[in-house]
């Protein structure tokens, strides 16, 4: 596009009603971007977003406009092939289509759902946010994203989904590949998302001398994994990524810690399960990993 050119605000749809979803959405609607909710029951849906410096409240429409054209799926890891098959027959022919979720193994459940035309994205990110009530999202931690497009009908669209995602979760850098980022997240996911769950503690708690043995096995695993999975991290910046995240988010308890704690469904089969799957394709063994999905498993109702 040329730069003297305005751009259009294009209507975004953004997929239920969760902390990040809301936040995006919240966001997206500053920012002059028409937004509709796809949520699981229907009417408008008014909620109240918190930030540091903010405080703004808003009511969304409820799927007002099919064909959807750009949709953000910020659902969990778990939800994510079913929301897709419900949502394509509400899709435009070339509609454009953002994964946001930790944990991975969905791009493949996704991309055989798409016409060849239909955009496919995925966004990660590290802002934080929760909802204490049914209507209040409080925006807890300021991050940043990554965006990366998944096939080449993304491609044609990039301009308009950058925009769009920097306005809703930015800063954001656009990746042109961006499978380093989404296993350097789940490697920090691996590591602390099932230590505190099995533990019921804080992430901080992982920085006492007691788990020092368990993160350096985590870690050394992955990397054997992710090297034969074709990405290469070393063991040593790995620790310092994991350590520098324990200490950054002490205090927060981590998503499979809660989701645990209040025996919902976890990413667990998305985070450790998906490690534990690459490496049976390259008949590699992981005792850590297993040892602490199976203790987990027995544990979730997932
Ligand atoms: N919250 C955070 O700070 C961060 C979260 N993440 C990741 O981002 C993802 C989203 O997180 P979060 O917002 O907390 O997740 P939530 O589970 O709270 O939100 C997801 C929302 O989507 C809804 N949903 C799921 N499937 C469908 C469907 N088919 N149709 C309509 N609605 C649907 C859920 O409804 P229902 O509950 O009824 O299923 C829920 O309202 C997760 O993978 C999380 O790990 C990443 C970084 C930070
Ligand atoms: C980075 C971390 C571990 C922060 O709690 C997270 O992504 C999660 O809780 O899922």
């Amino acid at each position: 596009m040329a730069p003297s050119q305005p751009m259009i605000a294009q209507p975004w749809t953004v997929v239920g009603e969760g902390a990040i979803g809301l936040l995006a959405a919240a966001h997206l609607h500053q920012a002059g971007y028409p937004v509709q909710l796809h949520r699981r029951s229907a009417g408008s849906f008014a909620f109240t977003l918190r930030s540091m410096d903010a405080v703004v409240s808003l009511s969304l429409p409820n799927t007002v406009h099919s064909p959807y054209c750009f949709i953000l799926l910020p659902v969990k890891a778990y939800a994510v092939a079913e929301a897709v098959q419900q949502l394509q027959p509400l899709l435009a022919a070339k509609a454009q289509l953002v994964l946001s979720h930790n944990g991975m193994g969905t791009v493949e459940q996704v991309l055989p759902l798409l016409q060849p035309e239909q955009g496919l994205w995925f966004l990660s990110t590290s802002h934080g946010a929760y909802k204490p009530d049914r209507s209040t999202v409080l925006h807890s931690g300021l991050g940043q994203s990554v965006l990366g497009a998944l096939n080449k009908a993304a491609l044609l669209q990039q301009h308009n989904v950058e925009a769009a995602m920097q306005a809703a979760l930015g800063p954001l850098q656009l990746q042109t590949d961006i499978w380093p980022s989404l296993w350097q997240k789940l490697a920090v996911n691996a590591v602390i998302n099932p230590l505190t769950a099995l533990h019921q503690c804080k992430n901080g708690e992982l920085a006492s001398s007691n788990y020092s043995a368990a993160i350096k096995l985590l870690i050394e695993e992955f990397v054997q994994v992710a090297t034969l999975s074709g990405q290469n991290f070393s063991v040593g910046a790995l620790h310092h990524r994991v350590n520098q995240v324990i200490e950054q988010t002490a205090d927060n308890y981590s998503s499979m810690q809660q989701d645990f704690a209040k025996g919902r469904p976890s990413e667990l089969d998305y985070i450790t399960g998906f490690l534990l799957r690459q490496a049976a394709q390259h008949q590699l063994q992981l005792p850590a990993h297993q040892a602490i999905y199976q203790l987990l498993s027995q544990k979730s109702p997932r």
